[in-house]
């Protein structure tokens, strides 16, 4: 443990990595004051203090040495010298390499899905890979289909953005415009056929915008996915890895799964089993609700209680609101000629009640009800802090003042107290 006034100091040889734990309720300041290092392939600024918050769990790595001051109370602080980081950048490079090759005939950059178990460092892996591209002057696409975190939209969304900078050292990559779709609950299991249909929509949309751009199209994809990975996990993977078009697909730290991958895909699709690094820490069930909620918190008051949400209310009249699904019927109960999954992908009108308190709500960038809704993307999210039934209004907290930019709404199964 580190004294909060006077800081330590780490010295790091080349190829090591100091790894942190920020104590709960805690903050910690760090600062290179030689040397060289990254954090999650973002290369720090000399002399420049960066602060993490409670909870984070930070790793520098430096390939020559570097100097790191730690001031703050840090649950554990280590330097390691074992890390994958070699492996990492060999990867980096064979991405690099088939860049190279799109580039000098005009054809398809690397598409890779990243997978494996909970808590192997995908999402660190693929932060790392996108830095290094960016760092070479590329615009990769980063997607996650892991509705779990929903680290490019919210928890029960899949998301997607083109990268043209390196992650912030502190706050991860800047969301310029990323492409959101609702899917509405924390779990692929929860809705397989909704959530696969998204997956493959998300595709086309990506292979379109590859298409209208050179660069985009030579930088490839990469492809952060959730760690079910057993029964219908790893059908939703296969069935993610078809319509992405994948090249490559690299499994962190499972041979079974690489295994199993090995002899159900197309021989034309690289799989390549991966190392996953010591440092990455093993989250409870409630320390990942904690994270769901942490990330719904940073959307709408910023990682540094740096935005300043609004609160409106919003007359039930004004907005038309649905769910996406519906509970299914037994097959002789439904219309001659509809199938039971066809529910699973239904839009159902739902009237705004009490129930509603608490829950996300996406705005859908649809104008009109007849357009086909659960397949358009969001512009952004709500929660509901009250509902007044007398009035026939709800408050809503919101990222934008009012009017909403759009009347209609999707309801998520997700909730969030808005405590400050
Ligand atoms: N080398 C490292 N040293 C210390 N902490 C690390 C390291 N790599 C990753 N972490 C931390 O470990 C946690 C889990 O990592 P990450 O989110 O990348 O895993 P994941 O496999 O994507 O998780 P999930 O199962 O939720 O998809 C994160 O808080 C991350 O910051």
């Amino acid at each position: 443990m580190t004294s909060e006034d006077e800081g330590e100091e780490f010295r790091l040889q080349a190829n090591s990595e100091l790894r942190f734990e920020v104590e709960s309720k805690a903050s910690v300041e760090i600062e290179m004051v030689d040397g060289q290092a990254e954090m999650f392939g973002t290369e720090l600024a000399k002399n420049k203090k960066y602060q993490y918050l409670s909870g984070a769990k930070v790793a520098v790595f430096t390939w020559h040495g570097c100097t790191i001051k730690v001031k703050g109370k840090t649950e554990v602080a280590y330097i390691s010298k074992e890390t994958p980081m070699v492996t990492y950048v060999n990867t980096h490079a064979a991405m690099e390499q088939m860049r190279e090759r799109a580039d000098a005939e005009n054809t398809r950059g690397p598409r890779m899905l990243v997978v494996g178990p909970q808590d192997v460092g995908k999402s660190s892996f693929c932060r790392i890979l996108v830095n290094y591209a960016v760092r070479l002057g590329r615009s990769p696409v980063l997607a996650d289909i892991d509705v779990g975190q929903g680290s490019l939209g919210l928890p029960g969304t899949i998301g997607a953005m083109v990268v043209e900078r390196t992650a912030d050292v502190e706050e991860g990559f800047q969301q310029t415009a990323p492409l959101i779709f609702h899917y509405g609950h924390n779990n692929p299991n929860d809705n397989l056929q909704l959530y696969n249909m998204l997956v493959s929509r998300m595709a086309e949309i990506i292979s379109v915008r590859c298409e209208q751009s050179k660069k985009v199209n030579s930088s490839g994809v990469i492809i952060n996915t959730a760690g079910w990975i057993r029964g219908a996990g790893y059908e939703s993977l296969k069935q993610a890895a078809g319509a992405f078009e994948v090249d490559v697909i690299c499994v962190l730290d499972q041979e079974r799964l690489y295994n199993q991958l090995k002899g159900d895909l197309p021989d034309f699709v690289k799989i390549v089993l991966l190392p996953k690094s010591g440092g990455v820490v093993e989250r409870s069930k409630a320390a990942r609700a904690e994270a769901r909620d942490g990330r719904i918190r940073e959307y709408f008051y910023g990682l540094k209680n740096n935005f300043f949400p609004h609160s409106f209310d919003v007359k039930f009249n004004d907005v038309k609101m649905f769910k996406v699904g519906a509970p299914s019927l037994p097959e002789s109960c439904l219309p001659l000629g509809t199938k039971a999954q066809d529910s699973q992908t239904k839009l159902v009108p739902t009237l705004p009640t009490n129930s509603l308190l608490h829950h996300v709500l996406s705005v859908s960038a649809a104008t009109a009800v007849d357009q086909d809704i659960v397949e358009t993307n969001v512009l952004g999210f709500l929660v509901v802090t009250n509902v007044d039934m007398d009035k026939s209004t709800f408050t809503v907290l919101s990222p934008s003042p009012r009017p909403l930019p759009r009347n209609i709404l999707l309801v998520t199964d997700i909730q969030y107290m808005d405590i400050k």
